[in-house]
């Protein structure tokens, strides 16, 4: 089970506003991926021209070898399960008459869709939503719908638009504990804002800014290439003279540790200039480094 995909110069334009100018990159059989950015950097737009959803200006994209917007539409459509971060639901149906009849609308027979979509979400920990209506669901039940849908036609690709969004901790770690296993062999698209989501679940990483590709890798060798050494993050009203940061936010200032008692010497530089500290901590390298390194935007 999986197969590659891969887009070559990728472009959305809506209107006189391009959302997406021109990114390549391939996904080989079996790897997750993940693509990270900030708000309206073109993840969502970038996914459902990879599902086969949203027509590109310009580029194509392959998947296992089908071309999704010319002659290979039917046989790539059918190998690709997309999960929109929002799916579109009316609010009277029950999740059950979802899965049938948006199943429906995929080619799935009522009876498949049903069996399917209720075994992925016993695997996730939702199967009490088949029998809810839509409108008492709360995001993360949608979101599990959504998902289940996606999965019900045993897709050789899967696409997911952020599903971790609007999770706390404990109920994003569970919902990657089954996606694990629910994905297995399959190749994978997901989106994220979180660096460490991305970090954990992911073979590689693209990192999108202002509709362009900033950085494409593996996460250990993003962070290798891009942000080898840890930071130390000092939170007090100003800086000394006499340092250099290498970033600065609203009440903090972060400096590279190159050498062994950078930290101490930075923290007595602030002492000796007679500025109270409220907090030291050091950043390990990390794909939120990557991020800030590439694009020059802290992670929200
Ligand atoms: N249907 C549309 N019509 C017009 N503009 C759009 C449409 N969809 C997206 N855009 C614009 O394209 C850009 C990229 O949007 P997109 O939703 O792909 O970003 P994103 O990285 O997924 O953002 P978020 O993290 O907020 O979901 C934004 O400027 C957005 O306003």
């Amino acid at each position: 089970m999986g197969c590659t995909v891969e887009a070559r110069g990728l472009r959305k334009r809506f209107g006189g506003r391009t959302a997406v100018a021109g990114v390549s990159f391939s996904v080989g059989d079996g790897e997750r991926a993940c693509i990270m950015g900030p708000n309206g950097s073109g993840k969502t737009t970038l996914l459902r021209m990879v599902s086969g959803v949203l027509r590109p200006s310009g580029g194509s994209v392959r998947v296992c070898g089908y071309d999704v917007w010319g002659d290979g539409w039917r046989e790539a459509r059918g190998l690709i399960g997309f999960a929109p971060q929002d799916p579109p639901m009316a609010r009277r149906m029950t999740g059950a008459e979802y899965i049938t009849v948006v199943g429906g609308l995929l080619g799935l027979s009522p009876g498949v869709a049903r069996r399917e979509a209720r075994r992925v979400l016993e695997m996730l920990g939702f199967e009490d939503v088949l029998g809810r209506v839509v409108a008492r669901l709360s995001g993360g039940q949608r979101r599990a719908l959504g998902i289940a849908l996606a999965l019900a036609s045993n897709p050789e690709v899967v696409v997911l638009d952020e599903p971790g969004s609007g999770l706390d901790v404990r109920a994003r770690e569970s919902l990657w504990a089954s996606l694990r296993k629910a994905f297995k062999g399959r190749t994978v698209l997901f989106s994220s804002h979180d660096p460490q989501e991305a970090e954990a679940e992911s073979d590689r990483v693209l990192i999108m800014h202002r509709g362009r590709l900033a950085a494409w890798g593996k996460p250990r060798e993003l962070i290798q290439r891009y942000a080898p050494k840890p930071r130390v993050r000092v939170w007090a009203d100003r800086a000394p003279d006499g340092l250099e940061p290498v970033h600065t936010g609203p009440g903090f200032s972060d400096y590279l540790i190159e050498a062994p008692g950078d930290v101490a010497r930075i923290a007595s530089a602030y002492s000796g200039a007679g500025i109270l500290v409220e907090r030291i901590e050091v950043l390990k390298p990390s794909l939120r480094e990557v991020f800030f390194a590439v694009t020059g935007e802290e992670m929200d």
